[in-house]
């Protein structure tokens, strides 16, 4: 009995979020439950709330209702740093706000006590699959176009081994050639997706399910073209979803030999990673106080510079503004 009820506890479960902004409703009543590997695309008018949708799974906003539950357990119990690290954020451009190079974000990332004793993927090889020269990695962020600092941000968010992936068009900067990379990529890391596109041709070439905003209503996509996504990059191969370990981790690219780095585990609730990457680097985290109330929520970020509105927050324990 213990058995069936850890089978059928979905990894993120949504229920009834509803999101006010500046007095006004922009999302009301979405409910959705994600299982690993999973993907769900989100679709709906610009200023519609997809990126406000993302920003509330992440908790990086707070939500004025619903419950959000990470293998059950909600944000609170999880720890926000945790929860941000497993259900990680990929925003549209932040690229241009970030300073130093990708390599030097990787590592810094990795030193946020919420990221340490976790498995890694391999950055190097994911670079490569997305279509990228790996001394992209030590270019300056303002030295990259639109579409490699788009990639190779999206490579070291998959490279921090996340559970759930929120993308907010992730190869909008990019070219054909690239998207396709992008979506193989993507297709086969093995984590849960939450992908906002405008591009219909996308949700054909991979699939999944549909929420379409603003009703919030969720449709089934067609399987896609068996030819159409070939594996190419697989960078979490197990996941134990028994309290968030992870406890394989495999590289495998079709023209690279797989690489096994098994054996590590880190837990959700216990260890995890930053999440605060994102948190820290945005610089309109807005949230509860508790949020961002302390080092300790924060998960070690005092690595890396706040962005003055979080600073602000943590100061005198009110938000900072939002997106
Ligand atoms: N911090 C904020 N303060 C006030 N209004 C906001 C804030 N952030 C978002 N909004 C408003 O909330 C609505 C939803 O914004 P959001 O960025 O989520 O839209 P979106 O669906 O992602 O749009 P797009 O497709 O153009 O990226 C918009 O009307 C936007 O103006």
């Amino acid at each position: 009995m213990q058995h069936l009820i850890k089978v059928m506890t979905p990894l993120l479960e949504v229920r009834n979020l509803r999101r006010d902004v500046a007095d006004r409703n922009i999302l009301a009543n979405i409910s959705f439950t994600l299982e690993p590997g999973e993907i769900l695309f989100i679709r709906g008018p610009s200023g519609v709330g997809k990126s406000l949708l993302l920003r509330a799974l992440a908790c990086l906003d707070h939500p004025q209702g619903g419950t959000l539950l990470l293998h059950g357990c909600p944000p609170a119990h999880v720890g926000y740093p945790a929860w941000r690290t497993a259900v990680s954020y990929v925003p549209q451009s932040r690229a241009s706000s970030l300073k130093g190079t990708p390599a030097e974000l990787y590592f810094q990332s990795q030193r946020f006590s919420a990221q340490r004793a976790r498995p890694r993927g391999d950055l190097p090889a994911l670079v490569h699959a997305l279509g990228l020269e790996q001394l992209v990695l030590n270019q300056q962020w303002n030295e990259l176009s639109g579409g490699q600092s788009q990639r190779v941000a999206l490579a070291i968010s998959l490279a921090l081994g996340p559970q759930v992936l929120l993308l907010d068009e992730p190869s909008s900067a990019c070219d054909l050639i690239s998207t396709l990379r992008v979506e193989r990529v993507l297709s086969s890391c093995g984590a849960a997706l939450v992908w906002v596109t405008h591009d219909p041709q996308q949700l054909s070439r991979v699939g999944g399910r549909l929420l379409e905003l603003p009703l919030g209503t969720i449709v089934h996509l067609p399987p896609p073209p068996l030819a159409s996504l070939p594996p190419v990059l697989q960078v979490f191969s197990e996941t134990d979803t028994d309290g968030g370990s992870v406890s394989t981790t495999s590289v495998r690219h079709s023209s690279l030999p797989t690489v096994a780095a098994g054996g590590a585990v880190g837990n959700v609730a216990g260890a995890a990673t930053s999440g605060g990457l994102i948190a820290a680097m945005r610089p309109s985290v807005s949230g509860p106080a508790e949020l961002l109330d302390g080092d300790a929520a924060y998960g070690g970020y005092s690595d890396i510079p706040l962005p003055a509105t979080a600073l602000a927050v943590r100061r005198d324990g009110r938000s900072g503004g939002g997106a």
